[in-house]
């Protein structure tokens, strides 16, 4: 052993290496194999080749020099391969390919031809295979052997096959991108071994990333052509007239054939990996620990030893199984292998069939181990049958399971066949019978279920073991011999078991012990009783209580609803709704809040479990057909399923856009048009709105359309904030957002232009319509003592107008505040009676209170007319409707059709201020603004109040 802690020669056998957590080492002949993984132990070297002088490796950690007897120096310093072009842990020294002539090129420079020395071959395609170790493998087991045909490049033919060539014979390769070689069969002698490129070309050995060619099976012919696949910057690289050499040597029936294309498919699958990691980098918002989590999976992937590991399922793989080998004496005996090396104990089903097996096993000892040692006779028949005979070797369960299996069963030969107690051992299996419980748990649908039986079935045992007692004392004491034990007539088992159960369930009715042991064994039973079916009953009341956990948290939840509306006195429409969306949602789910459930788990489990249960919806949704999973990951947790009922408002035209919408289930309906109520547009699964307004393409942050939910619908929200986090590394989702909303927005210009045209819409100034809930408590009268101090006051006085403006200043516009009326007025085009309107520029602001949702006191939708006014009466709005009274209103439309003033003047879109009576719900009809960039609301104002206002 050399300093590095590896072996310096080659021989057939055993090798030892230290310092390497995890080495593995292919021997570049075909057949020869090295693997070791743990430092001190010992590798096994196996080859077919009687010459292992000439032999190469590759390690999978460290750095690789070669020489001539293929014994290198490693570090310890990693554990995995570097590949050429893509980055790993640790790096490999790999030296440059080798660039050779053989001596005829040596001599004809202007059509070189490849013959290197033996010597010479063997390092310089060494150094190829280093280089590039997924594709140039090479074997040069006999010089008469070496069979090759040699490629040169010339024009620009698309394809070459060389499957003419001869021994030692050229071919020109082109400027081609595939490279069909046959496999080769020489002088009727079928060549066996790898297949080989060697590039002349000096360039290549410069390149420090070399991406590796495709080797892929071609179909056709009884022998098989495999294509290489070269990349074009390859070619480039040997456009200078550089030589190849293409070598097929390796038969398909070779065994090490399909080692090495197993390898191959492996190391491109690697690669690929790797590659789809850089180009997706793991982003910022990912956790610590699912960061860690897939650094972790990284490593697994880029794992050389991984690549020796069988393929995932799934993956084609074409080698048959291998068969087991073992040796019995001095034969060695191969057996097809069925049962694979390793399984996956959570989704392996044969491991699950396995611990079936071993369960039933162990439950068929555990209850007649002791039933035959108790009764005479024999119940059952029993087939032991083979033994099972398993290796866990490196199991740390291995001495129990080892122990269940001593066979003192063949003690029946001298015994006799009446002590199955010898079989006592294999009740050691009961760690499998555990494991075969917890496993049935988690994967049957109905895990309540199978607790109660498998309660059920401990008491029943518990029964057992006690009937098994009783025979056995009553057998000690005699049979009959005294009223308590056992009288020996009818079946003594099913006797005996109704004694215990009496006697465990504590139903009484037992004949009274007659003796002190006798009442011993009455005192123990009882003890045990009382103690075990308490833990038992209390074991099924918890699997049926938690089979009903769900159930019961739905019915508290909804009572506490119920309750609290009650006590509220919520109006009924209200009511029923509440209880409608508890029901559905209840009835969908069998859940209320799913995002509480996710919320439990870590972030990257959530983001696959989301995706999974999303993925249906979110792959239906064309925004996001070309983006990228990592987009698709970061948005998902973002999306927010909330519920609809039908008539429920999603959003109103006119309203500030804060969300977006995507329709996960049932559809939505867009509505608007001349009658303010036609259906523009049904939007069904996978479809998305409220993108206008929250992207404020038309140049305002206002919803441009009524959408409502006729049926159930579900909807993924998603709002503001989230959208713009989600988007803004992704410019093709906003412009395709963007686009889509351009587009709509042009559709409802000209839609308005043609109904205009045709004198169907209504006046097209009227922008929305607000409910008002004015403040129906009766107000208070004004105190005495200011009435009287009032009239004191002088008419003209600076004192009368201090004191009289708050009651006139309802509808009117205070002295103090004209100005800022006038250049209101000013700045917008006015209402068409050119009278002076209030501009609401609050609605314009960002206040999150600031919408119509919030339902508005008199004086409150007043203040909100006039910012100014706002300023003065801070501090000072009521709260007159609860927002429940205020939805439902909003929700049945009740107020706008039953409103008790004249019908809208949609010609004129005003509706005057002092129309409004108190104590009632009035629309009011807000007029667009045309000079202002957003929509605002004007409320055009009584005459007699502006004179009034202005005379004063
Ligand atoms: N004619 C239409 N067809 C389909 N969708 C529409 C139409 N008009 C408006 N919408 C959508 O309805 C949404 C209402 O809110 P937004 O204006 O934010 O965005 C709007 C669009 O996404």
């Amino acid at each position: 052993m050399d300093d590095s802690g590896f072996s310096k020669s080659f021989e057939e056998g055993k090798y030892r290496m230290s310092a390497h957590p995890k080495v593995e080492v292919w021997l570049n002949s075909p057949g020869s194999f090295i693997s070791g993984e743990a430092p001190d132990e010992s590798m096994d070297v196996w080859h077919d080749e009687p010459d292992m002088s000439s032999q190469t490796w590759m390690a999978t950690s460290g750095d690789v020099r070669n020489d001539t007897n293929s014994v290198s120096t490693m570090s310890s310093s990693g554990q995995f391969l570097q590949l050429p072009g893509v980055p790993g842990p640790s790096s490999m020294n790999a030296p440059s390919i080798a660039s050779f002539r053989s001596n005829e090129d040596a001599d004809d420079h202007s059509h070189p031809s490849f013959s290197p020395p033996p010597s010479m071959r063997v390092t310089s395609l060494e150094d190829q295979f280093y280089s590039n170790p997924a594709f140039s493998i090479q074997d040069f087991d006999k010089e008469d052997d070496f069979c090759r045909s040699k490629v040169s490049r010339s024009s620009s033919s698309e394809e070459i096959q060389s499957g003419e060539q001869q021994s030692h014979a050229s071919t020109t390769i082109t400027s081609r991108h595939l490279l069909n070689v046959p496999p080769l069969v020489q002088s009727g002698a079928r060549h066996q071994g790898a297949m080989s490129v060697v590039s002349s070309c000096p360039s290549w050995g410069d390149e420090s990333r070399v991406p590796s060619p495709r080797l892929e099976e071609t179909a056709g012919g009884d022998e098989p052509w495999y294509r290489l696949d070269l990349p074009p910057s390859r070619l480039s690289s040997i456009s200078d007239g550089s030589v190849w050499s293409v070598r097929p040597y390796l038969s398909k029936d070779h065994p090490a054939f399909s080692r090495l294309k197993t390898l191959f498919e492996r190391l491109t699958e690697r690669t690929r990996q790797a590659k789809d990691q850089i180009v997706q980098p793991p982003t910022p918002s990912t956790s610590a620990e699912s960061l860690n989590s897939e650094k972790d999976e990284d490593r697994q992937r880029l794992s050389f030893s991984s690549l020796t590991k069988p393929l995932p399922a799934g993956h084609q793989q074409n080698e048959e199984p291998e068969p087991t080998v073992f040796s019995l004496l001095k034969w060695q005996v191969r057996l097809p292998q069925i049962i694979p090396h390793t399984m996956d104990p959570l989704e392996s089903r044969l491991y699950m069939t396995w611990l079936v097996i071993v369960a039933s096993a162990f439950t068929y000892n555990a209850w007649t181990i002791f039933l035959r040692q108790s009764f005479p006779c024999v119940f059952f028949l029993q087939f032991d049958g083979k033994k099972t005979r398993q290796h866990y070797v490196k199991s740390r369960d291995f001495k129990l399971d080892l122990a269940s299996l001593i066979p003192f069963d063949l003690l029946y030969l001298q015994v006799g066949l009446n002590y199955p107690i010898l079989r006592l051992p294999r009740l050691l299996k009961i760690r499998v019978f555990w494991e075969f419980t917890d496993r049935a748990e988690s994967v049957l649908k109905s895990a309540n279920i199978f607790r109660i039986v498998k309660t059920t079935g401990y008491m029943l045992y518990m029964i057992h073991l006690d009937a098994c007692m009783y025979y056995k004392v009553s057998d000690f004491q005699g049979l009959g011999s005294s009223r308590w034990v056992y009288s020996g007539s009818g079946n003594s088992y099913i006797r005996c078991y109704y004694w215990a159960t009496r006697t465990l369930l504590s139903i009484g009715g037992i004949p009274t012990p007659t003796n002190d042991f006798e009442y011993l064994i009455m005192l123990c039973n009882w003890l045990l009783g009382v103690f075990v079916f308490a833990m038992i009953i209390a074991q099924i009341r918890d699997a049926i209580g938690t089979a009903n956990k769900a159930k019961a948290e739905f019915r508290r939840r909804m009572d506490s609803v119920v309750s609290y509306m009650t006590r509220f006195n919520i109006p009924k429409p209200v009511q029923d709704r509440v209880r409608q969306w508890y029901t559905y949602t209840w009835s969908k789910a069998r859940m209320l809040d799913e995002m509480e459930l996710l919320n439990q788990l870590p972030v990257k489990m959530r983001t696959d479990l989301a995706i999974q249960v999303h993925m249906g919806t979110l792959s239906k949704v064309k925004l996001f057909q070309d983006c990228d999973r990592q987009f698709l990951r970061d948005l998902v947790l973002k999306l927010k399923p909330v519920l609809y009922l039908p008539g429920d408002v999603v959003c109103r035209k006119g309203e500030i856009g804060r969300e977006m919408y995507i329709v996960n289930e049932g559809s939505v309906q867009v509505v608007g048009g001349a009658s303010g109520r036609s259906v523009l547009a049904t939007l069904n699964v996978g479809s998305y709105f409220g993108e206008i307004s929250l992207l404020a393409v038309g140049g305002g942050n206002r919803r441009t359309a009524d959408v409502v939910s006729p049926g159930f619908t579900t909807l993924f929200v998603l709002d503001k904030k989230d959208l713009s986090e989600a988007i803004k590394d992704y410019p093709q989702v906003q412009e395709v957002l963007k686009h889509k909303a351009k587009k709509l927005l042009k559709k409802s210009a000209k839609r308005d232009e043609v109904e205009e045209k045709k004198g169907t819409k209504q006046v097209s100034l009227v922008q929305d319509a607000l409910v008002l809930i004015p403040n129906d408590e009766p107000r208070q009268d004004t105190p005495k003592l200011f009435q009287t101090v009032v009239q004191v006051a002088k008419q003209k006085g600076l004192a009368s107008k201090i004191l009289r403006y708050p009651r006139k200043r309802r509808g009117k516009v205070s002295p103090l505040l004209k100005d800022e009326w006038a250049t209101n007025t000013s700045s917008s085009t006015g209402s068409k009676s050119g009278k002076p309107s209030i501009v609401p520029s609050l609605l314009d602001s960002d206040d999150p209170d600031d919408d119509y949702s919030t339902a508005l006191s008199e004086d409150d939708f007043e203040s909100r007319q006039n910012p100014a006014r706002n300023k003065v009466s801070q501090g000072k709005r009521s709260q007159n409707c609860s927002p429940d009274t205020y939805s439902d209103i909003m929700s049945s439309g009740f107020l706008i059709k039953n409103s008790p003033l004249p019908p809208i003047d949609h010609r004129k879109g005003v509706r005057r201020h002092s129309d409004i009576p108190r104590g009632i719900a009035v629309e009011v009809v807000m007029e667009k603004q045309k000079s202002l960039p957003l929509p605002s609301i004007s409320l055009e104002q009584d005459d007699a109040d502006v004179e009034d206002t202005e005379g004063e």
